[in-house]
C-alpha cells in the first residue's frame, strides 16, 4: 500500500467512488497530491476565517452529538475545497463518500449514493453546480428532510416510494457559486468562500510539503516557488516537485534558488508565476483584440479553451493581480498586462514591443 493510499484510508475515503470521476493521468497527480494533504484544521495553512468558522462548526456539531449543518465551500481551483471535505470527516471522525456533478448523470445515480450513506457520514459533491437539474432537486428534499423519493413507474401510473435515509452531512465544492440556483444554496447551513493565499502562506505550505517529501527546501527557495505559485497550494506544491526533479537530474540535489529559477524557467512559469494559459488570454486580449472588450467566449476560442475554463482557472487570477478586467462589454486588458508581455497599449503608439 503507498502512502497516499495509506493516508487515504486513514481519513476513510471512498477512493473507488472518487477513481469513477478521474482520468487514470489525474490519478497519478491526485495521489502525488493526496500525500501532501493536510490532515486536520490545525494542519490546514492559512483561510483564517474559514477555519475558525468551520472549527466552531464542528465543535459544536461534536458537542451535540449530531452531524453538523450542510456546508459549501467555493472557490477557484486548487486551494483547498476538497482537502477542507476530508478533515470535515477526520475531525467528526467519520467517513468520506466522495461523488462529483459531472458523475452523477441522472437522479438514480444520485439516489444509490444517498441510499447506501451510513448515520454521519459525509458525502462530498465536487462541482456540485454541474449537478443535472433532476439530481438537484433529489438532492434538495435528501438535504433538508433526509428522505429520497424512489419514483416506481413511469407516466400517469408512476408512482413515488419514500426512502428514508440517515442523517448524513453534505459538502458541495464548487468553482462557481454563482451557478448554484438559490434553492439548493438556500439548504447549506454553513458557505465559505476560500480565496488566493499570500506569499508567506504559501511559503508555509511549501515547508511543510517539502518536510513530507523528505527534502530541505532552502527560504530563498521557498520565497521564489510561492512568489510564482498564483496564490495556489496545489500550483506551489506542483512546482516544488518539479524544482525536486531539476534538483536531482541536474542540480546537486539542493532545493535552493538556483534549483528553483532554473526549473522554473524550464516549465515556463513567469515571474508573475503566469502559466501558457493564462499568458494565451493575455496575449489574445492585447495582441488579437487590441486590449479589448473581448467576450468569453471569442476570448476562449481564441486560445482554444472551453470558457468555463478561462473563466474559472485562468481569469480569477488575471483579475486578482490587476491584469484583467470585467466589464459589461467583456474582457480588457489593463496597462500592467500590456507591460507584462512587453508591449505598449495602441493608444501609445500601437502594439509594439516596448
Ligand atoms: N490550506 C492548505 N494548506 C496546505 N496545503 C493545502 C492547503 N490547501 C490546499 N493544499 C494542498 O493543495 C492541494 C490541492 O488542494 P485541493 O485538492 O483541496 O483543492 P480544491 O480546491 O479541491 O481544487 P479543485 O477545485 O480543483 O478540486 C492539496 O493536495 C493540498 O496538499
Amino acid at each position: 500500500m503507498d502512502d497516499a493510499t495509506d493516508r487515504s484510508d486513514a481519513l476513510g475515503i471512498d477512493l473507488a467512488a472518487d477513481r469513477l470521476t478521474r482520468t487514470s493521468a489525474d490519478d497519478i497527480e491526485r495521489a502525488a497530491e493526496a500525500a501532501l494533504r493536510p490532515r486536520s484544521l490545525d494542519e490546514f495553512v492559512g483561510q483564517h476565517v474559514v477555519r475558525d468558522q468551520l472549527s466552531l462548526v464542528l465543535q459544536a456539531a461534536l458537542g451535540r452529538g449530531t452531524p453538523p449543518d450542510h456546508v459549501l465551500l467555493s472557490g477557484p481551483p486548487g486551494l483547498g475545497k476538497t482537502t477542507l471535505a476530508m478533515i470535515i470527516a477526520a475531525e467528526l471522525g467519520t467517513s468520506l463518500r466522495v461523488t462529483s456533478g459531472p458523475a452523477i448523470q441522472h437522479a438514480g445515480d444520485l439516489a444509490a449514493v444517498l441510499s447506501s450513506l451510513d448515520e454521519g457520514e459525509v458525502l462530498f459533491i465536487d462541482e456540485i453546480h454541474r449537478l443535472a437539474r433532476p439530481a438537484e432537486e433529489l438532492l434538495y428534499v435528501a438535504m433538508e428532510d433526509f428522505r429520497v423519493d424512489v419514483v416506481v413507474g413511469k407516466g400517469a401510473g408512476a408512482s413515488a416510494i419514500p426512502l428514508s435515509l440517515p442523517r448524513f452531512t453534505t459538502v458541495g465544492a464548487t468553482t462557481r457559486a454563482g451557478l448554484l440556483p438559490a434553492p439548493l444554496r438556500d439548504r447549506f447551513g454553513f458557505t465559505a468562500h476560500l480565496d488566493f493565499y499570500s506569499a508567506d502562506e504559501l511559503e508555509r505550505v511549501l515547508l511543510r510539503s517539502a518536510g513530507l517529501l523528505g527534502t530541505a527546501l532552502d527560504a530563498e527557495a521557498a520565497s521564489e516557488i510561492a512568489s510564482r505559485s498564483r496564490g495556489t497550494p496545489r500550483i506551489a506544491n506542483r512546482l516544488l516537485r518539479r524544482v525536486r526533479d531539476w534538483a536531482q537530474v541536474r542540480g546537486d540535489g539542493s532545493l535552493d534558488l538556483r534549483a528553483a529559477q532554473a526549473a522554473l524557467e524550464v516549465y515556463e512559469v513567469d515571474a508573475l508565476g503566469l502559466d501558457r494559459l493564462d499568458r494565451s488570454v493575455l496575449e489574445a486580449l492585447c495582441v488579437r483584440f487590441g486590449g479589448g472588450p473581448v467576450g468569453l467566449t471569442t476570448l476562449a476560442v481564441t486560445v482554444g479553451e472551453e470558457p468555463e475554463t478561462v473563466e474559472t482557472v485562468a481569469e480569477p487570477y488575471l483579475v486578482r493581480e490587476g491584469l484583467v478586467g470585467r466589464t459589461p462589454r467583456g474582457r480588457v486588458a489593463t496597462p500592467a498586462a500590456w507591460a507584462h508581455l512587453g508591449l505598449v497599449p495602441p493608444s501609445a503608439g500601437g502594439t509594439l514591443f516596448a
